[in-house]
């Protein structure tokens, strides 16, 4: 089955991340995610990211770090998903596309129903959690 890249944001403000979870009209419907989308063809990763977050909650971010990609397997499609670690530059979060966002701490992390593919990028972040989140903010 061809894979299909998919970028998602890990967006850092004040010590915690942003999850967003799916709404009824998207595949995974009800499942979190960290908000993003599919690269169009000739697109960079980073760009699409920057793109996708705009599209999905209207504000600007900087990707500082690219964490591990996963590659995983849905019954009906296979996806390479490439994680970067961002920050939040400018305008305010609007729910264009999902149906609820909450910011997490280390000890959030696994309270939510995740999307199976995100589940190796959540162990990352725990692992990692200080020099990843505590230490990467720009702001
Ligand atoms: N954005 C995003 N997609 C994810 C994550 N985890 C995961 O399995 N996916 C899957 O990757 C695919 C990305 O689709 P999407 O719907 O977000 O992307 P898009 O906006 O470009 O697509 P569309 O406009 O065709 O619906 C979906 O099948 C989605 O279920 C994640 O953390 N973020």
């Amino acid at each position: 089955m061809k894979s299909i890249s998919v970028t998602c944001a890990i967006i850092i403000h004040q010590g915690k991340i942003l999850a967003a979870r799916r709404s009824q009209t998207m595949d995974l419907s009800g499942k979190w995610e960290f908000p993003g989308g599919k690269m169009e063809e000739d697109e960079e990763a980073e760009d699409c990211l920057i793109r996708e977050i705009l599209e999905e909650l209207g504000i600007t971010i900087i990707s500082l770090k690219a964490l591990t990609p996963v590659n995983y397997s849905y019954p009906t499609k296979t996806i390479r998903l490439i994680p970067f670690l961002c920050s939040w530059e400018s305008g305010e979060i609007s729910l264009l596309e999902h149906e609820q966002v909450c910011w997490l701490e280390k000890k959030d992390l696994f309270s939510l129903d995740w999307a199976e593919a995100d589940l190796p990028i959540v162990h990352e972040l725990q692992e990692n959690w200080v020099k990843l989140v505590g230490q990467t903010e720009r702001n």
